[in-house]
């Protein structure tokens, strides 16, 4: 029954139940707050912020009590709402969305009713009901043959009405019309890798948002929401989602974006493309550790180690024992610093059982002796050390990097550490080494990836130490994938992330964001930019066809600023998505007419008008949006149909294209300006064939089973094998200094003897 049309008196009963659950929630929230207040002063802080924490569990005292509900064939009735209320005598009024008893509200279908009658959506306005929306599954199922293909897949007009409305810069929640196919990927099992590919638009943010707060509500006993990490790939993007989660109940969430995935450092280096490629490759690992075990050595040019005044003999430490040493503690660290600290000890305790009897061997004497053996690192040092020095480089590269490639990787270091400003590909490495000379930081029981499809190897890497044991949602669109990582499988993502628990890839077919219009201009660059990829089936028509202008190169910006002022006018929230070259006469232009916009290179979106460049539009969406000159935003990347992809796909409402070349610029095809329409999937009032909601596919991949202790042993073996490479080579040069040939063999089978005595002692 649309709203507005709904029996006044069936409207007055639900408003009545809404009343009487609002009270008593409120009631709830009273006598907590004066339980809380009585405490008072007498209250541990944790006390305080665990009262206060479940204070917001009530949500906003405006908020509505119920999305929905459903009445079951046995005669019962559930409301449900994005939180559980129970009366005076603890009865539940409203179940919560996340309990397993509201699993058929959002399951039940015409193949398959589940028991429920009739599904009931409210249209609300606070907590004032202004209609609802029934679906009753016999009636559905009496006219199986007439239904359209959206009844078919079960998008009704609340789905349309939530589309509809307005947005802003910050994603909101979608509990009232979460779709089967989407509630069946958020009740999915936590102890998996669960991938879900979907095209632009069909829920992927946002089902893995809503899939963290019905894990924590499930599995409580084990996974708190501060053992929970979201990973976005830009802080814009973490601007745009943060509220979410907090809207469901769930607050102490940690957010991230790939330039906080490690050190904290001073971003925004930019760099090339293949220097890029280069520093996400696994073999930069393999370098790292190479590099920083050169840095653990005994001073050249010297056999002896002074470790008190100069001239003590008792307090002089000889190369031989002090490699030995370094051998030792190399072998047995967990990180760089660990065996840093054992080193300290074995001098500490080897000079002072040399000296007087009771006489204390000076720290800062210890301190300095370390520091030539085993320097104190942080990771942005080790770095800037590496990356300024072509001998580091060529020595840790050895014959696993060409020297063209060393060259890519070099850079003349500031002066100051604090100084140097690194790339996003270089986050990752710094983690690396972070781990490397420190050890495993934080790691979290569940943990969500968006925008994974442009992950690097390195980056990836960096995401699977935060794991403990493999529980993630891993979101992503191959067709979206760009950058010098883009790909065309999941399968390096499932190998890299993998390691207790199994891994699923699913997709999801539904595209609510895009309206078909829209869509039907993006899809043609589907065949040429991501062949494989199937399109999503839209759900909706918007409400204009894509307004295609094409101007002379010097009018694209004043074009453009017209366009976006016409939105913006209109009330509309507004993306302008253009490539590098057209950002400076955008700006001009937007500055001189006094047009107030945000630009997204501050890490946030406004309320109006927003400059955003392609790669950073990924995710976000706007209720219009203007693309500048669409061959600009292919030439500026090697995925750039890809990019433009995005671009086209970022609107919920309106597009304009402002163009002097090509609206799709597609190789072979560069005179066509104004394409042809195409055919995309609409569900959008196509009568029914009957379609079966699709399950979703299932790719299982092999699990890999192992464990994170095995992991860190894997790291901490190859540091182990890089050390002894270079601790032989150490030995063998003292060995071929002192020694003539025809005795080496024997010396080796020596020092193997004494070793082996060393270690049964
Ligand atoms: N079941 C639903 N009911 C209402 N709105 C929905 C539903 N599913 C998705 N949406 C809306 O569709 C839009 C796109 O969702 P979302 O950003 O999660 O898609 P995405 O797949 O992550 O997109 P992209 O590939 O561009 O990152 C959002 O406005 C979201 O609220």
């Amino acid at each position: 029954m649309p709203a507005g049309s709904a029996d006044e008196a069936e409207i007055a009963r639900e408003q009545q139940y809404f009343d009487l659950a609002w009270k008593a929630r409120e009631r709830s929230r009273q006598s907590l707050g004066s339980a809380s207040a009585a405490v008072g002063g007498k209250a541990s802080a944790a006390v305080e912020r665990a009262a206060q924490e479940h204070l917001e569990q009530f949500g906003d005292p405006d908020e509505a009590v119920a999305i929905g509900r459903f009445d079951h064939t046995d005669g019962w009735t559930l409301y449900v709402g994005k939180r559980a209320i129970s009366d005076d005598d603890n009865e539940k009024l409203v179940i919560s969305w996340k309990a397993p008893a509201a699993a058929p509200y959002f399951e039940a279908n015409h193949d398959d009713p589940l028991g429920v009658v009739r599904k009931r959506t409210f249209d609300v306005e606070r907590n004032r009901v202004l209609g609802f929306d029934d679906l009753v599954f016999a009636d559905l199922a009496a006219r199986v043959e007439e239904l359209t293909a959206l009844e078919h897949e079960g998008i009704d007009d609340a789905v349309l009405r939530d589309l509809d409305a307005s947005r802003s810069g910050e994603m909101r929640d979608i509990v009232q019309t979460i779709h089967a196919t989407q509630y069946e990927l958020i009740r999915s099992p936590l102890e998996q890798l669960l991938i879900v590919q979907g095209g632009p638009g069909t829920g992927k943010t946002v089902v893995g948002l809503h899939r963290v707060s019905w894990l924590l509500f499930n599995h409580s006993d084990t996974l708190g929401s501060a053992d929970v990490l979201v990973i976005g790939p830009n802080p814009t993007f973490t601007r745009y989602i943060r509220q979410v989660l907090p809207g469901l109940g769930d607050h102490q969430v940690e957010h991230r974006d790939l330039r906080t995935l490690g050190p904290q450092a001073g971003t925004g280096r930019e760099e090339t493309p293949e220097a890029a490629r280069i520093k996400g490759e696994l073999r930069m690992s393999q370098l790292l550790t190479r590099a920083l075990v050169q840095r653990v050595r005994f001073p050249e040019r010297t056999d002896r180690l002074p470790v008190g005044p100069a001239g003590d003999v008792l307090t002089t430490l000889a190369r031989p024992e002090v490699e030995d040493a370094l051998t030792r503690c190399v072998n047995q660290a967990r990180s760089y610093l660990a065996g840093r600290t054992a080193m300290r000890n074995w001098i500490t305790a080897t000079v002072t059982s040399r000296v007087r009897w009771g006489a204390e061997v000076p720290a800062p004497a210890v301190e300095a002796a370390l520091e030539r053996l085993w320097p104190s690192l942080t990771p942005q040092q080790f770095l800037r050390d590496l990356f300024g020095s072509r001998e580091r480089l060529l020595a840790a590269a050895g014959d696993r990097f060409s020297v063209a490639e060393v060259t890519l990787l070099f850079r003349a270091a500031s002066d100051r550490v604090s100084d140097e400003r690194w790339s996003l590909s270089d986050v990752a490495l710094l983690d690396e080494a972070d781990t490397m000379l420190n050890g495993i930081g934080s790691q979290f029981g569940h943990i969500v990836l968006d925008e994974a499809q442009d992950l690097s190897p390195m980056q990836l890497r960096s995401v699977r130490r935060r794991s403990r044991s493999g529980s993630y949602t891993v979101l992503g669109d191959l067709a979206q994938s760009t950058g010098p990582w883009a790909r065309d499988t999941w399968d390096d993502v499932v190998a890299s992330l993998t390691h207790r628990y199994p891994s699923a890839i699913v997709p999801l077919t539904l595209g609510y964001r895009v309206p078909q219009q829209v869509y039907a201009l993006a899809a043609q660059l589907l065949p040429y930019s991501a062949p494989a990829v199937e399109a999503p089936s839209v759900v909706r028509v918007g409400p204009a066809d894509p307004d295609l202008r094409r101007v002379s190169a010097g009018d694209l910006g004043a074009e453009t600023v017209r366009a976006a002022s016409d939105y913006a006018a209109r009330g509309l929230f507004v993306g302008i998505v253009c490539a590098d070259e057209q950002r400076a006469a955008v700006i001009e232009v937007l500055n001189a007419e006094g047009v107030q916009y945000q630009d997204t290179r501050g890490g946030a979106l406004g309320s109006s008008i927003n400059l955003v460049g392609p790669v950073t539009a990924k995710g976000l969406e706007f209720e219009a949006v203007v693309v500048v000159e669409p061959g600009a935003i292919v030439a500026g990347s090697t995925h750039g149909l890809r990019l433009l992809y995005v671009a086209y796909t970022r609107t919920t409402k309106f597009l304009t294209v402002v163009h002097h070349g090509p609206v799709l610029p597609i190789p072979g095809q560069d005179e066509q300006d104004v394409p042809d329409p195409v055919q995309v999937p609409a569900l959008q009032g196509s009568r029914a064939a009957r379609r079966p909601t699709p399950a979703p596919r299932v790719a299982a991949s092999p699990a890999r089973t192992g464990t994170v202790a095995a992991q860190e042993k894997t790291d901490l073996d190859d540091f182990s094998a890089e050390f002894a490479v270079a601790m032989a080579a150490r030995l063998a040069d003292h060995v071929a200094d002192t020694a003539q040939p025809r005795l080496w063999d024997a010396v080796v089978s020596a020092l193997a003897q004494e070793l082996r005595r060393r270690r049964e002692e």
